[in-house]
């Protein structure tokens, strides 16, 4: 017999304005921002949570990730605007890539409930991974009205107004890395985040010479690395590093001595020129920013490469299988012993693989040469949206 349960009603237009739209983001615009978010995140303003805010991004030298944000940003105030009918009258406050790991929750609260949130009107909260597969906990539920609960699913998203008509919590993420894309909007131009963001760009594109070089991300301060989970905690860059199965490597072309730590703070090394390797390998290419006067590291660089190379990895397989390689295209990854080059840093593994996971089971064989490809699809990748980048610069100043 069938079914008579319908399903519960994702609109509330009455005392708790809310909507959720489903299939908004595509699978593909979820992965791009998860790769952003895993190769840029920051320790987060919240136990257990990690995030990305647009000014860090800029702020970092990753202003070209911005771009795969626009159009986002744009369809979601549209979409804001349209449901709770108030068009051209939203600026948008935030917008930042979180992620909810284990032990992460927030009680019973509205958006706009402190004297410095008041300015918050309306919330997107876009859900860029999947509960029960990626994770479990973390569902979103209100106090009153509906949907009274939404179990994330990845691309779907919710809207709701930051007052007290949208009481809500998240429930514990009891396992695994909860992503979001969340949006705040705001009436009033004062807090609007584009200003901000577009004086932060123009900073960075004067600092950073040259100009080839330029979407090569410059760390932020250790400290904001640094997730700590109870008594222990990481280095995050180290965790995401390890959790991939990779770890880093002290640059073997160069006097090693040179490059050794003051004894009390390894992860100073994180600043220096690396390399990276898997197992006993060393992959040749030196990840390192000579440019920046505090020792900046290429260690983002190295954090995007592999990121990106999970993020294409299956791609990369596919077309390995199917096509015999070209003479011209075919890469020489060379890859050295390690001769004991690894990096001795203070990231607790077991904490890390716990938090973030592991990708061993991510489905396809580790190949050096498809990560040469990656790394060298990485680059376009950032070019291109860099040129992009300075294409809507040029535009924004003559208008
Ligand atoms: O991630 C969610 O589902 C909601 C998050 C939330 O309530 C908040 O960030 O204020
Ligand atoms: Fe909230």
């Amino acid at each position: 017999m069938a079914s008579t349960t319908s399903p519960p009603p994702s609109t509330d237009t009455g005392d708790h304005p809310r909507h959720l739209l489903r299939g908004f983001l595509s699978p593909e615009a979820c992965k791009e921002l998860e790769f952003v978010h895993r190769s840029c995140g920051t320790a987060g303003y919240r136990p257990s949570v990690v995030s990305t805010s647009l000014p860090h991004l800029a702020a970092t030298g990753c202003g070209h990730l911005l771009l795969p944000f626009v159009p986002i940003r744009e369809r979601l105030r549209d979409a804001v605007e349209l449901f709770f009918s108030c068009e051209f009258d939203l600026f948008i406050e935030f917008t930042g890539l979180i992620s909810w790991c284990k032990g992460a929750s927030i009680g019973w609260h509205s958006d706009d409930n402190k004297p410095y949130l008041r300015q918050r009107a309306f919330t997107a909260v876009c859900y860029l991974n999947d509960h029960g597969k990626d994770y479990k906990g973390g569902i979103l539920q209100f106090q009153d009205g509906y949907p009274s609960s939404i179990v994330p699913v990845a691309g779907d998203v919710v809207i709701y107004t930051a007052d007290n008509r949208n009481v809500h919590r998240v429930d514990e993420v009891t396992e695994g890395e909860r992503l979001t894309l969340t949006l705040w909007f705001t009436r009033d131009s004062a807090y609007d985040e584009d200003p901000k963001l577009l004086r932060f760009l123009s900073q960075m594109s004067l600092s950073c010479e040259p100009a080839s070089q330029n979407y090569i991300p410059v760390p932020a301060s250790d400290n904001m690395y640094w997730f700590a989970y109870d008594e222990s905690g990481f280095d995050i860059r180290c965790a995401r590093v390890h959790v991939l199965g990779f770890n880093f490597h002290m640059n073997s072309d160069e006097d090693n001595t040179s490059v050794l730590p003051a004894e009390d703070d390894p992860i100073e090394l994180l600043g220096k020129q690396l390399q990276l390797g898997r197992g006993d390998e060393v992959f040749h290419k030196i990840f390192s920013n000579s440019l920046h006067a505090l020792q900046v590291s290429f260690i983002f660089c190295c954090l995007h490469v592999v990121q990106f190379y999970y993020w294409k990895a299956p791609d990369l397989a596919l077309r390995r299988e199917q096509t015999a390689v070209d003479a011209e295209t075919v890469c020489h990854p060379i890859i050295h012993p390690s001769r004991g080059t690894e990096l001795r840093l203070p990231c607790d593994h077991v904490l890390a693989e716990t938090i973030f996971g592991t990708y061993n089971n991510a489905g396809f064989a580790f190949d050096w040469n498809d990560f040469t490809v990656a790394a060298a699809m990485w680059k376009n990748y950032s070019e291109e949206l860099k040129r992009k980048l300075s294409t809507r610069f040029a535009i924004l100043a003559v208008q």
